[in-house]
């Protein structure tokens, strides 16, 4: 009996919260944006910009003088879009660069590029998303809703943070802006299950992938004001439009769905308006850690302000980034970390790229041991960490190193 309530009661809230969210459209007018300042010299980052809201959010921007990056995994889809848009705002500055969020390796490749053009960052917008796909799971062997809508977006902002801060200032802060959903409202984090692999429900994850979004984005904002950083992370919800994104509904849904979508869904246009609002207006300069839903501030479902609950996914989300119980030269290490900045503990993305790490530490040996001394001499208790500015003079290929600091556990020498 379980695991079939378990299977439907996912299905019936999400139901329930669309009606809800129907009538709402049904009784209130689409926001309309006000007028916004010029962008010029800003740069925005909008994962999956070829199509739907990401489209319209990008075209948006774009035509506010913004250098749009339109991040995604369909490369025709993305020139053409950048074609479009070049033409109808009359701005050159949009570009497509391939990124697939269901790829940890592939989201660590496109953060190097984009910082390989050496552009600074002012905004970016965490659209891309799926929703109802049948049972999957993402390269890393994640939940495909989970990989995918939260955890990719999860590891693209931590690894693109220090550009954000270096581009923010006090007076105009960059911006975060992370695409959730009113299904949140449904969502059910279980910190145990995260993969859904006691029941499985395509509804259950949706929900618990927008849900995850929140949390992240109020967490993060918590830290951001913590360390004083010029950069605000709001979460926008775009109410029911009328794009791509069912076309997972079973095949009654999408019969029923095309006339309820015709008379009250929003288009995709005004379903990006709150997003390209929470990315420019100059009301919002400063302000972080909110709930926008059509053009204005809501609260959020109770369990997203559960900072023990924030704070549990957070570690947990860095956690699954990285690479436990390795060897390395003798010292069993728990955890790899690449720092977020020099200040700040990140994660390598996948097994491979702990290799790498090992394998360049094991290279410079003679450097490491007496420093990994230092450390395991001077630890008492668990977690301390390299310092990462001991790296700081190693040349290529080890300068990567000035980037790597590790965590010992009741480490010992060989
Ligand atoms: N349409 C709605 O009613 C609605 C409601 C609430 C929230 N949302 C959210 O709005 C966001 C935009 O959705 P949309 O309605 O415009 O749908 P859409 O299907 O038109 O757009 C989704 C975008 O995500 C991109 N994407 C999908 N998989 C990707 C991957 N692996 N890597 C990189 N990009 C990938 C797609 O290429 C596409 O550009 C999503 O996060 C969605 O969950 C939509």
């Amino acid at each position: 009996m379980w695991p079939v309530l378990a299977f439907i009661l996912p299905v019936i809230r999400l139901y329930l919260i669309g009606v809800k969210v129907l009538i709402y459209q049904m009784l209130h007018k689409s926001f309309t944006l006000p007028v916004l300042p010029r962008q010029n010299g800003r740069v925005a980052i909008v994962t999956g910009g070829a199509r739907g809201m990401g489209y319209e959010t990008s075209q948006h921007l774009a035509s506010l003088g913004t250098h749009v990056v339109i991040a995604g995994n369909e490369e025709e889809e993305g020139l053409v879009a950048v074609k479009k848009i070049q033409k109808e705002s009359g701005h050159k500055k949009v570009e497509f660069m391939y990124l697939d969020l269901a790829s940890l390796k592939s989201v660590r490749q496109f953060v190097q590029r984009f910082k390989a053009k050496g552009l600074p960052l002012h905004i970016l917008v965490n659209n891309a998303g799926v929703m109802l796909v049948p049972e999957r799971k993402t390269e890393d062997g994640f939940e495909l809703h989970f990989g995918l809508n939260y955890l990719g977006h999860f590891l693209l902002t931590n690894l693109l943070l220090a550009g954000l801060r270096d581009s923010g200032q006090s007076r105009r802060c960059s911006r975060i802006i992370t695409v959730s959903s009113a299904t949140h409202y449904g969502g059910r984090l279980d910190l145990n299950d995260l993969q859904g692999r006691s029941c499985y429900s395509s509804h259950g994850a949706y929900s618990q992938s927008k849900l995850a979004l929140v949390l992240f984005t109020y967490h993060l904002q918590e830290r951001l004001w913590a360390r004083g950083d010029p950069v605000t992370a709001n979460v926008v919800d775009p109410g029911m439009v009328d794009t791509d994104l069912y076309q997972n509904l079973c095949s009654p849904a999408q019969l029923a769905k095309k006339p309820v979508a015709k008379l009250l869904f929003r288009t995709p246009a005004e379903g990006a308006s709150t997003a390209v609002y929470a990315a420019a207006a100059s009301e919002l300069e400063g302000h972080g850690g909110l709930y926008l839903y059509n053009g204005q501030k809501k609260i959020s479902s109770a369990s997203s302000y559960d900072k023990q609950l924030q704070e549990k996914l957070w570690t947990k989300s860095c956690a699954m980034n990285m690479c436990r119980n390795s060897t390395l030269n003798g010292l069993r290490v728990n955890s790899i970390l690449l720092p977020l900045t020099n200040h700040e503990p990140g994660f390598l993305t996948s097994p491979a790229h702990c290799a790498i790490g090992c394998s360049l530490i094991s290279r410079s040996r003679s450097a490491f041991i007496p420093i990994a001394k230092g450390v395991l001499d001077s630890s008492k208790a668990d977690g301390s960490r390299f310092p990462s500015a001991a790296w700081a003079n190693q040349t290529d290929p080890f300068e990567v190193l000035t980037r790597v600091s590790c965590v010992f556990h009741r480490s010992s020498p060989s």
